[in-house]
């Protein structure tokens, strides 16, 4: 699937109580590749990866995803705050893995994979919403990672977390992205942003100003918004 089409949004809109909070919005996501989505507070980022994921129906437009059936392409999206279910670790991951349709060895070894992999053997056994904000999310990462989807969106992923939780997330991040997962992200770290994006979107206001390489956009962005946004980066 390498390079192939896995998601197209073409031209999004949604409006709430006669608000536009997204006009226009199309783009693609390629197979393998790491796109990040840049914008100030509200500009419509999360809705937008909502959107995206399914989780909400846009007022205009439409979101098409590769494949159909058994061959569709399989998407996953981590939150800022991981949703967990009030079981253990092990139970959580497990879950997921059937609600995907899995079942006896397959289920076990990839659960006990996914707990291999994330490092999280030793907290197997422990209540998932007992575990601290950094290993909840390592949690929810090997969550998805568990149901190998081509596809991962992921809202701020490491917002709440310290530099050593968050190196880890990106690392593994980048190892996805190595075997071949397509990533598609939001952050107010730039830092985080450089490292990771391939491509960026810069949005504002609900709408798509600049779609460019990351290393362009951090150069040399090209609408006043996306120069204003990366002016305000904190350099202490
Ligand atoms: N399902 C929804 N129904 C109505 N309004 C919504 C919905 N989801 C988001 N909004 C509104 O859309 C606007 C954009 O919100 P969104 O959370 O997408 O912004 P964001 O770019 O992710 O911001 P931040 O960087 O602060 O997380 C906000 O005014 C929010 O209240």
């Amino acid at each position: 699937m390498s390079g192939d089409c896995l998601l197209r949004a073409e031209n999004i809109g949604f409006e709430a109580r006669g608000v536009a909070l997204l006009r226009g919005v199309s783009f693609e996501v390629r197979a393998g590749r790491r796109l990040v989505i840049l914008g100030p507070n509200g500009a419509g980022k999360s809705l937008l990866l909502r959107i995206c994921h399914g989780l909400i129906a846009p007022s205009q437009g439409r979101v098409v995803r590769a494949g159909e059936g058994v061959r569709a392409a399989r998407q996953a999206m981590v939150f800022q705050r991981p949703v967990m279910l009030r079981r253990s670790v092990r139970a959580n991951l497990d879950h997921a893995l059937a609600l995907q349709g899995l079942s006896g060895p397959d289920r076990k070894a990839r659960c006990e994979a996914a707990l291999e992999r994330f490092g999280l053997m030793p907290l197997a056994g422990r209540g998932a919403r007992l575990l601290s904000g950094g290993e909840q999310q390592r949690l929810a990462l090997a969550r998805a990672w568990a149901t190998r989807p081509d596809l991962l969106i992921l809202d701020e992923p490491t917002s709440a977390l310290d530099p050593a939780s968050t190196r880890l997330i990106e690392d593994s991040l980048l190892q996805f992205s190595a075997e071949g997962m397509a990533l598609v992200m939001t952050t107010h770290d730039l830092g985080q942003a450089r490292r990771l994006g391939e491509e960026v979107i810069f949005l504002d206001r609900g709408q798509i100003l600049e779609t460019t390489p990351a290393p362009a956009f951090f150069s040399a962005p090209v609408s006043r918004e996306a120069r204003g946004y990366l002016a305000g980066e904190l350099l202490w």
